[in-house]
């Protein structure tokens, strides 16, 4: 059996429904690996959700930053931005069924030896050490205390790792890197403030997949989450988040032979 790793979606439904189109005359039921940002900033962030709900066991889909945004939303927690589109699913009947299925996804998962991810790993981590740190969030997310957690979730501190944090700074450390990450500081540390693909102006800045001696560089990871760095292939990191929402495409890739699927996209969002 097929397993495909399928980039940001952000509520893109109609492109989603064309890239399934597509798996499925390729690889008939393949198991598909969704990297985070299901929804918002595109068209139907509820459409999208039922979409990926309906595959079953044959899909697994990740937080991102954009799916927590839309958990802190719904609590209050968070005002929407002007550019959001979550009311589909926050004025939905049914909504708390929604919301309740949102934080119960994984924040990381291992398949055929490739480690997936929204956004980036720490260098200091290992792929073991990764998945357990991940599952320190899930099990707050998915229990009764959920709320309280994405109240103390926001916030660019502690940057730096370090095993001995504790409480929320553990845990916020670990949401910033599983969903935001994307350029490190020389020492090892977040630098969650640039969001541009790398250029002369970012010196001093790596990204956090170029970190000399990081620890998870033997394993393959596949992330979304960084438009405007495009599709990256490596013999060690596949990148897969480009643009759709933005009008640029959204990817697919059969992790068995790295065959590419991509389907062109409406721009539904101005970036900038
Ligand atoms: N712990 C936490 N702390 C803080 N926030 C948290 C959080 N957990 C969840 N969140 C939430 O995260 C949400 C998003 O954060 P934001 O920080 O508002 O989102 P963003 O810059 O648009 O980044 P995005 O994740 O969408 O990435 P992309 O590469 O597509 O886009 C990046 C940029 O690239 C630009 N871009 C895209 N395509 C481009 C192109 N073709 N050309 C030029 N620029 C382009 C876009 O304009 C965009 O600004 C917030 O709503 C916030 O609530």
């Amino acid at each position: 059996m097929s397993t495909y790793a399928i980039g940001d979606l952000q509520g893109c439904r109609p492109s989603l429904s064309l890239l399934l189109e597509k798996i499925e005359k390729e690889s008939p039921q393949a198991s598909l690996i969704f990297v985070g940002d299901l929804v918002n900033r595109g068209p139907q962030s509820l459409q999208t959700l039922h979409t990926i709900r309906s595959l079953g066991t044959r899909a697994t889909a990740l937080l991102g930053n954009h799916d927590l945004h839309l958990l802190a939303v719904s609590q209050g927690i968070r005002k929407a931005h002007a550019n959001d589109t979550l009311d589909d699913i926050l004025q939905a009947p049914d909504r708390d069924d929604w919301l309740d299925w949102v934080r119960r996804r994984p924040l990381a998962h291992l398949e055929n030896g490739y480690l997936m991810v929204h956004a980036g790993v720490l260098p200091q981590w290992t792929v073991a050490q990764t998945l357990s740190l991940a599952q320190e969030v899930e099990s707050v997310l998915r229990g009764p205390d959920w709320a309280d957690f994405l109240r103390e979730m926001y916030g660019n501190q502690p940057a730096q790792w370090d095993n001995a944090l504790t409480g929320t700074d553990r845990l916020r450390c670990i949401v910033n890197a599983l969903t935001r990450i994307r350029y490190c500081t020389p020492d090892g540390a977040m630098e969650l403030s640039n969001k541009e693909a790398f250029g002369p102006h970012l010196a001093g800045f790596t990204p956090w997949f170029d970190m000399p001696g990081r620890r998870s560089a033997d394993t393959t990871i596949v992330f979304g989450h960084w438009s405007t760095l495009g599709l990256i292939q490596r013999p060690n990191l596949i990148g897969l988040d480009t643009g759709c929402v933005w009008g640029g495409k959204l990817s697919a890739i059969r992790l068995e032979d790295r065959t590419l699927v991509q389907v062109s996209c409406p721009q539904y969002q101005q970036p900038g």
